[in-house]
Parts: C-alpha cells; structure tokens; sequence
C-alpha cells in the first residue's frame, strides 16, 4: 500500500485546491495537493516538501484528519492521509498540476472530486459546522 499526504491549506476562510493535469493519473480531477512519502520520511515532512515542490508556498501541517484506504481499478492501493495545513507565505506557482483556486467552504462540494477525497471532504466539513474554528 502507497501512503499518500495531502494538504486541506487554509486561508481567510478558505482552502486551496488543485485539478490533476491531463498527463497525471486521474486527469482533471481535483484534490488536495500533496504525494506519496519517501523511505524513512515522516507524513508532516513529506507533505511540507510536496507543497513546496508543487506550488511553491511553505505551510504548516496542523492537525491530521482520518486517513482513506482507496483502491483503484488497476488494483493499486493508496493510504491517502490528510493534514488540515496552516498557509505561511509564498505565492502560489503551479508546476505539476492544471490549475487551482481558493475554495470557499460552500463549494467545495461542487468540485469534481479524486473519489478517494470524497471521505476526506465530508469529515472536513462536518468538522467545521461543529467547531466554527
Ligand atoms: N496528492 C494527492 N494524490 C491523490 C489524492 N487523491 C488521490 O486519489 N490521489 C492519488 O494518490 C497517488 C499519489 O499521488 P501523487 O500526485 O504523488 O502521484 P504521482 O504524481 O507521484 O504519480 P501518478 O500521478 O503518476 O500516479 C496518485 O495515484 C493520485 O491519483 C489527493 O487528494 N492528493
């Protein structure tokens, strides 16, 4: 099993989100952005490595949401792992994905979604109904 982090940044009432380009797995799809840990790597070090690799902004893993197994039709299976993620600074630039945008919670759910992130989604925003943080 391939564990994966990815990041739920917030900002100002906001989170960021990015589509898949239509060279990676999953074309066009949107997600959290993140990747896949290296050997010896811990999920909080991997996960602020792949956000600066893939956007350029430095963020700070927050608090860890609970982890999705997902398998996909080829049969591969991920461990996708969740961090809700502090936004420090940087400007975001683009080098893997299509494109991105600044959330508003209420639409999130409008996204066409990685069907992994759908749990994620749903526990997010069930989260912050009951804790307005
Ligand atoms: N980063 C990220 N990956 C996700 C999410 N949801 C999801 O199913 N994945 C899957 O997790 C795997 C690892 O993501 P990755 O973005 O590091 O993949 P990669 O570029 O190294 O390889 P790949 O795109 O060729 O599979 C991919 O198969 C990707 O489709 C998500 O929210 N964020």
């Amino acid at each position: 099993m391939i564990k994966v982090t990815c990041a739920i940044i917030e900002q100002q009432g906001r989170v960021l989100v990015t589509q898949r380009s239509g060279k990676m797995s999953q074309p066009f799809l949107w997600e959290y952005p993140g990747g896949k840990l290296e050997p010896n790597e811990t999920e909080e070090a991997a996960l602020v490595r792949e956000i600066k690799e893939e956007l350029n902004i430095a963020i700070e893993p927050v608090f860890r949401l609970t982890s999705v197994i997902h398998t996909f039709p080829d049969n591969l299976v991920i461990e996708l792992i969740p961090f809700i993620c502090r936004y420090k600074g940087g400007n975001v630039s683009l080098t893997e994905h299509r494109s991105y945008q600044w959330s508003t919670l209420s639409d999130l759910k409008k996204y066409d979604w990685c069907p992994a992130d759908i749990p994620v989604l749903n526990e997010y925003l069930e989260l912050k109904q009951h804790t307005n943080a």
